[in-house]
């Protein structure tokens, strides 16, 4: 077996890089990496032609506030810099010229066999990892960017070294992400620290090194840090698991205050003063969405019983349970206010995806919302600003309390004020700014809203971003998470 040495890189370092995925991380990762480091040409590829056509088109698949400038800049380059971003589905080409070859496939949730509905489905990854087997004939520094359960990096080194090319030398690091959607460039641009996991072995930190290096670009040294594989594979998932956990501890102590008129807001704002708590993500809503919190608790909840710890699996999964309490807890409420009939009554959902300033809808709450008030006969009217009207769409076929066609219960409204006409209530389901009576620009107009609707008119704030006692004087019934509603004495 040849040696890998870093010494034998062409010009002793990275110059090409590949990125197989180019979905919500692969896409906004590379872009910026191509951006910080023009002499280095990186290459995105995917499965899907369709998502590699529309990056390299003017309408990206995703929307991600300042991803254009990054993507354009490097993808169509200019007087000062270079072409440098490319997207292809010549994944085998791709594969075969990088040095250092980014994993970036999704890895949902088990949908069957041993683990379904809990443990992570490696199946993409272990795809793409055979492929750079099959097709690489020089040395590669592998590098899993998915976030994968602790240990499959053996797995990955095992299936390498098994198919890989005699002579061909893989070494593979964890770099997991830790962007959130919303603010992926920003989070890119100055991330709090970039994690490298590698074996302690020489190659290990040589391979380590290599990608530091391309980091070191725009991250301070002392934010690029280095571990073991499985530390850092483990601390992704921990990271997850912490920040969901401190999200269904705060929203556990919202339904403590809506049953004794405490608010939840002081006591976000009480406890994130103690600089051993600190004051971010503890913001109480109607549960925690995204593609990643639910599904990387769940997973290390099945890592820990697979392990024998049932008691650890348990602690985890009462996360995952307290978000879906209180995503239930919110439906009742509105049911128990709107006198418990929904039948008939057109209720307006401001917001669809699982946060604002993204259009992805995977594991929002708006849609197991919508589908317990589809299921009490609600005629429901959909207004977001960004989620495309066909992704909410293929939501809602998956529906399980329809009846018949769901287009006689649902209507997707490309205007706000369409969406609340005539309406008993309004639900606010995404923080979007333009749905805040607290911003002076680019709101909506809620005077004009409580003129349009049905009385008497409910607004459910499932984010806690609306001034209540403004929209009280508007003549609305205001209900807001682990606040006292409207209808509480305020003594
Ligand atoms: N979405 C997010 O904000 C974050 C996601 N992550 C993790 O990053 C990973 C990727 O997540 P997303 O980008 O959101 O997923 P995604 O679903 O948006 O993108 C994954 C892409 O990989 C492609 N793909 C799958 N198998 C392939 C193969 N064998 N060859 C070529 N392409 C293939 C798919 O077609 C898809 O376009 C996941 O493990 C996720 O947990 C980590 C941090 C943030
Ligand atoms: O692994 C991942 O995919 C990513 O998951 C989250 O990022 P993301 O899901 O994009 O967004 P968050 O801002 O964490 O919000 C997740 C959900 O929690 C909700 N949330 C967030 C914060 C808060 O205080 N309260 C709250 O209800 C949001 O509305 C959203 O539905 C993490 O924040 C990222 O660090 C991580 O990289």
């Amino acid at each position: 077996m040849r040696t890998y040495d870093l010494l034998k890189l062409p010009h002793g370092r990275i110059t090409k890089i590949c990125c197989i995925g180019a979905g919500y991380v692969g896409g906004p990762t590379c872009a910026v990496t191509a951006n910080k480091n023009p002499d280095v040409s990186v290459t995105v590829v995917d499965l899907s032609e369709s998502r590699i056509a529309a990056w390299n088109s003017s309408t990206l698949p995703i929307y991600e506030p300042g991803l254009w400038e990054q993507v354009q800049g490097a993808r169509d380059g200019g007087a000062d810099r270079p072409q440098n971003l490319f997207f292809s589905t010549d994944i085998d080409k791709a594969i075969d010229e990088a040095e250092l070859i980014f994993v970036s496939v999704n890895t949902p949730t088990k949908t069957m066999g041993a683990g379904a509905g809990l443990g992570s489905d490696t199946s993409y990854v272990e795809m793409a990892i055979r492929k750079i087997a099959q097709v690489a004939t020089s040395d590669k520094i592998v590098v899993e960017k998915s976030t994968v359960p602790v240990r499959t990096a053996e797995t990955m080194r095992e299936i390498l070294k098994a198919i890989g090319k005699p002579g061909v030398h893989f070494e593979v690091l964890s770099n997991p992400e830790f962007l959130a959607e919303g603010t992926a460039i920003r989070d890119l641009l100055a991330p709090d620290r970039i994690l490298i996991g590698s074996l302690l072995n020489d190659h290990g930190l040589q391979a380590a090194a290599a990608l530091a290096e391309v980091y070191a670009r725009w991250v301070p040294r002392e934010r690029i840090i280095t571990m073991n594989l499985w530390s850092s594979e483990l601390a992704k998932l921990a990271a997850n698991a912490l920040l969901a956990q401190r999200i269904s501890s705060i929203n556990a102590l919202s339904a403590v205050c809506e049953a004794t008129g405490a608010d939840i807001d002081e006591i976000a704002f009480a406890v994130g003063t103690d600089s051993r708590i600190g004051p971010k993500m503890l913001k109480a809503s109607v549960g925690f969405g995204g593609s990643c919190f639910k599904k990387d608790v769940l997973s290390l909840a099945y890592i820990s019983e697979c392990l024998h710890l049932p008691e650890v699996a348990a602690y985890w999964q009462s996360v995952v349970d307290i978000n879906e309490y209180q995503k239930d807890r919110f439906t009742k409420r509105i049911i128990r206010c709107l006198y418990n009939t929904l039948n008939n009554k057109k209720v307006a959902v401001l917001g669809f995806s699982y946060k604002k300033d993204t259009g992805d809808t995977r594991e929002s709450a708006a849609i197991s919302i919508i589908d317990a008030l589809v299921a009490e006969g609600a005629k429901i009217s959909i207004y977001d600003p960004q989620v495309l009207e066909s992704q909410i769409w293929s939501d809602i076929e998956k529906f399980k309390g329809a009846r018949g066609d769901v287009k006689q219960y649902v209507t997707v409204c490309k205007d706000v004020y369409k969406a609340c006409e005539g309406a008993h209530a309004i639900i606010v389901l995404t923080e979007w700014d333009e749905f805040s009576n607290k911003q002076i620009r680019k709101r909506m107009d809620w005077q004009r809203v409580a003129e349009s609707m049905d009385r008497p008119s409910f607004v459910f704030d499932g984010r806690n971003i609306v001034d209540a006692g403004k929209l009280e004087e508007m003549g609305f019934r205001v209900e807001c998470i682990g606040k006292p509603g409207s209808g509480w004495f305020k003594g």
